[in-house]
């Protein structure tokens, strides 16, 4: 399989995937259920921000699928794809080409036609983005067998929040092959940005520009589930220490040079979390790797449980005395 191909569907697929929780945020009908409290659900819906979860994953595989078959590709994402309807029972989000048949099972989980109107549209909806970068990949062969990881919506509680929160909402998709992740994609719905990267073989290409990474205070991105004990002891020796919201946003941050490290010590990311933004720093020479070992990378299964404390980063020594710091 080509990989400019490849990569080509998977940003006009995120891009449907951010336009879909753009049209579920902005959407003063649909938005009124994404806030709407446990106990006060419309029509006693049970959580609508499951749902677009839930369809952007689905609308998500079937895109891949639909394009490539034949292929082995296995799409796994932090939901599961099924959903309570209203009358209790679980209904599996299977799409198909068929817009009558999306109608017919968002009409299951909705009271609301127009709801489920509006929804079916954007999931039948294509998009295609241009970008030149993506010559530099054609002719790449990727292995015929890929392993798909998607976080529909990374940074959820932003998402429901809204306003400035915003920002630091991602669509994740990641791809990796026998342990390693060789393709990012990750797309900022409200900013409108979509950054890439694919390492794999002796072939590394990005959208993104190496940054420059000359700041004497370096910026640590840590997780909100970081100690203060541990930010302050990387305060006393020179770090700059900020929490913004999101692992992918923090990924992202390191990534486009706002940070230079992201650490997080517990066990609260996932793969879907990591795969993408792990491949995109992969692809500018950086990596994320255990804080145990720091010569062990994260690596890429099926499991869904959370990854071991990694710091992420583009400068390998950076990241040592840093953990160094810590000890
Ligand atoms: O919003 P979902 O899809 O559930 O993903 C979460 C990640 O799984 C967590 O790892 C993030 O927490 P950290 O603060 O530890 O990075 C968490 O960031 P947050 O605590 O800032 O919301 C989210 O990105």
């Amino acid at each position: 399989m080509d990989a400019k191909d490849f990569v080509q569907s998977i940003l006009n697929l995120s891009q449907q995937a951010s336009n879909l929780a753009c049209l579920i945020r902005e959407d003063p009908q649909l938005n009124e259920r994404l806030t709407a409290s446990k106990s006060d659900r419309i029509n006693g819906e049970a959580d609508f921000k499951t749902l677009a979860d839930v369809l952007i994953q689905c609308t998500f595989s079937h895109g891949l699928r639909r394009k490539f078959p034949g292929f082995k590709i296995n799409v796994r994402g932090e939901e599961d794809g099924s959903f309570p309807a209203q009358n209790g029972k679980q209904v599996k989000l299977e799409i198909t080409d068929d817009a009558q048949n999306t109608r017919k099972l968002l009409s299951q989980v909705l009271k609301d036609d127009s709801v489920v109107e509006k929804l079916s549209g954007a999931v039948h909806r294509n998009m295609e983005v241009h970008d030149d970068f993506l010559n530099k990949i054609s002719g790449l062969q990727l292995p015929e067998e890929l392993n798909v990881w998607i976080d529909p919506i990374d940074s959820t509680k932003s998402y429901i929040k809204g306003g400035e929160s915003l920002e630091s909402v991602t669509v994740l998709v990641g791809v990796h092959h026998a342990g390693i992740p060789i393709i990012g994609v990750m797309t900022y719905p409200f900013s409108k940005q979509q950054i890439w990267g694919v390492c794999y073989g002796n072939t590394c290409v990005t959208n993104v520009p190496k940054p420059l990474g000359n700041s004497p205070i370096k910026t640590v991105y840590t997780s909100t589930l970081e100690t203060d004990e541990r930010r302050d002891k990387l305060r006393s020796q020179g770090y700059h220490v900020e929490t913004p919201a999101g692992a992918g946003f923090k990924l992202g941050g390191v990534i486009l040079g706002a940070a230079s490290f992201y650490l997080v010590s517990r066990r609260s990311t996932y793969q879907w979390d990591t795969c993408g933004p792990h491949a995109i720093l992969r692809a500018l020479g950086g990596d994320v790797v255990l804080q145990s070992r720091p010569d062990t990378p994260l690596s890429y299964n099926d499991s869904v449980d959370p990854n071991e404390g990694f710091v992420a980063f583009l400068d390998k020594q950076g990241a040592l005395k840093l953990l160094s710091a810590l000890k």
